[in-house]
Formats: structure tokens, C-alpha cells, sequence
């Protein structure tokens, strides 16, 4: 048999051990609503869960309306309402060591009193570290997934949403087309006018192509000088005029370098997704497409033929 050495424990140990023990009891019990909210936030780093919890929690002291959250994170609009705007309004921006964590609004029929302001604000003050990490949680999760020349959504965004477009297109038997773009002799761009010129020239044509389509459809970029475009709703052939759009806004771009004009194109590729194919099949076949313009002339669309 193994001998386990007992470890002595001193009495001011077991008073402390008690303590604790009374304090986790108090802390698990404690009626009062700071300790419960700053708790309840702190279980999550979801800016919507925690908004939720607050409007649940402010709303069980000062009754409300409507409960509205706006912040712009990381270039995107972040807005979080709940219920019916009324005539009366109290609003508070939220900031926390010079920085701003958005505006909170709170509508109501009947006017709010002092007292009720007041307690609005003790609850935003237990709340706005945890919001803030929340915050920030976002900005950060933005920032791995958002190329950082252009500021479009980068490969590893595009590999998240290539796998979801897939599943949905399966799902829903519905048609997803995904547009590969490559900018032409780019290398040549670089070599003649540097890298300089030739990242601006990759930020215009981001935002050219972003430019060419609909909202519904996203723009990533994908590698050095090429751009992935997903289009839900879409078939191969519509694909093609969006990706002879696309050609056509890049090669309307103009930059003037010390006198001259630089100018520039691209070739598409376009493949419809197939039932059942993995991300890596879909892109292999929009990538074959994409060689195929390039070989034949590049300033062009090809599309991958789709069998029935
Ligand atoms: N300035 C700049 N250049 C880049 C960036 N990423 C990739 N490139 C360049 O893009 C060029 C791509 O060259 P290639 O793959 O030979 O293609 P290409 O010259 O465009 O020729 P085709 O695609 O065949 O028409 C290389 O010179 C890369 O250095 C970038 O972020 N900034």
C-alpha cells in the first residue's frame, strides 16, 4: 500500500478555508442586483448576450420602452434594440479610460425621474468594464479576420464562409456561385512602379470590385492579387455578368504614376457549387476556371462547365 504523507493544516488555515466557504455562500446568494448583473456578464464575451442581460436586469428597476445599443467595431455598425421607441429619452455614451464603447438609449412613455436616472447609471457603471471586454472581444475577432491592406475579409474568413455557403446550398438546394478574380501581370506592376504603387493599386481594386456587387454578396481577399467573391442566389451564368462587372470596374481604375497611367485587368473564374462538394473541390473547380481565362488571353470570365 502506497503512504500518502498527511499535510498539516494550521488552525488559522481552517478559519481561513470557513471564510471562504461563508464568502461563496454570500457571493452565490447575494440578493443585490450589481453583484447578480456583474456576474451574469461576466459568463460571456457575446456583446449581444450581455446587452441582453442588461436590458433584463436594468428593466426589473427602471421599466422602459425601448432599450437601443449602437457602436461602431472595427469599421462595422454594431446595433442592438429591443421594444417600442416612447417620447421620453435618456441617453448615456459609454466611455471608460478615454475610450468609447457606444451609445446606450433608453425610450419610455412616461417620463423618467431622478431617481430612476440615477439608478440607470449605477447599473451602466457595474456594467461597462465587462461591455468593454466585450467590445474589444469583437474589434479583436474582426481584426484575424480582415485583411490588413484592403480591409476586406481575409482567406480565413473566406474559408469559414465557403464552408457555410456550401452547407446552405445543399441544405436549401439552392444555387451558390463563388467568383474567383486575379489581377493581370501584377507581378510586372511591381517590378515597374515598386510595391508602393502596386498596394495602392490592390486597395483600389478591393474596393472596385466590393463596388461591383450586391450587398448580399461578399468579397474576400484570397491571396496575393486575387479576390474571392461569394454570390448566394446566384446561378454560373449571372455569375459570369458579375464577374464581367467586376473586370470591368478594375480595368477602370487609373492611377497616374509621375505622368503616366497605370492601368490594369483581371480574369474571373466561376463555379457553381455542385451538390455535395467540399470546399476544396468548389474552389479547385473555380480556380481551373480562373486558369482557363488566363490561358486564354486573360482579361476575361470562364466558368467551369456544370453537368446536369
Ligand atoms: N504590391 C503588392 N504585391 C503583391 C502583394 N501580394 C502579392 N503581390 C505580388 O503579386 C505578384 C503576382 O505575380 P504572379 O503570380 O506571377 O502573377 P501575375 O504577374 O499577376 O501574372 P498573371 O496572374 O499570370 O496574370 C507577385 O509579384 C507578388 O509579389 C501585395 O500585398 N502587395
Amino acid at each position: 500500500m502506497k503512504h500518502i504523507p498527511s499535510i498539516q493544516r494550521s488552525s488559522s488555515q481552517h478559519q481561513k478555508l470557513a471564510a471562504l466557504r461563508q464568502a461563496h455562500q454570500d457571493w452565490n446568494n447575494a440578493p443585490d442586483v450589481l453583484t447578480r448583473l456583474t456576474r451574469r456578464l461576466s459568463t460571456t464575451l457575446s456583446l449581444e448576450n450581455q446587452l441582453g442581460i442588461l436590458a433584463e436586469e436594468l428593466g426589473a428597476i427602471v421599466p422602459f420602452d425601448s432599450f437601443n445599443y449602437r457602436h461602431r467595431i472595427a469599421r462595422r455598425d454594431f446595433v442592438f434594440a429591443t421594444g417600442m421607441g416612447g417620447p421620453h429619452r435618456c441617453e448615456y455614451r459609454l466611455n471608460l479610460e478615454g475610450a468609447s464603447f457606444g451609445t446606450l438609449t433608453l425610450h419610455r412613455r412616461k417620463k423618467f425621474s431622478e431617481e430612476e436616472l440615477q439608478g440607470v447609471e449605477m447599473i451602466i457603471s457595474a456594467a461597462i468594464c465587462p461591455l468593454r471586454n466585450a467590445c474589444q472581444y469583437i474589434a479583436i475577432e474582426q481584426a484575424a479576420l480582415t485583411d490588413s491592406l484592403t480591409g476586406i475579409p481575409n482567406k480565413r474568413a473566406m474559408d469559414e464562409a465557403l464552408e457555410r455557403a456550401g452547407q446552405l446550398a445543399d441544405r436549401h438546394h439552392q444555387d451558390y456561385s463563388l467568383i474567383l478574380c486575379d489581377l493581370d501581370h501584377f507581378k510586372a506592376v511591381n517590378d515597374k512602379h515598386g510595391h508602393v504603387v502596386g498596394d495602392h493599386l490592390l486597395q483600389l481594386a478591393a474596393e472596385a470590385v466590393e463596388r461591383a456587387l450586391r450587398t448580399s454578396d461578399s468579397v474576400y481577399r484570397f491571396g496575393g492579387e486575387e479576390f474571392a467573391v461569394l454570390l448566394p442566389h446566384t446561378s454560373d451564368e449571372n455569375a459570369k455578368d458579375v464577374g464581367d462587372r467586376i473586370r470591368k470596374a478594375v480595368s477602370g481604375l487609373e492611377i497616374d504614376c509621375g505622368g503616366t497611367r497605370l492601368s490594369i485587368t483581371a480574369s474571373c473564374g466561376v463555379a457553381l457549387h455542385s451538390e455535395g462538394e467540399s470546399p476544396e473541390q468548389w474552389l479547385a473547380r473555380a480556380d481551373e476556371a480562373l486558369y482557363r481565362a488566363k490561358s486564354q488571353g486573360r482579361d476575361c470570365t470562364r466558368v467551369f462547365p456544370t453537368i446536369n
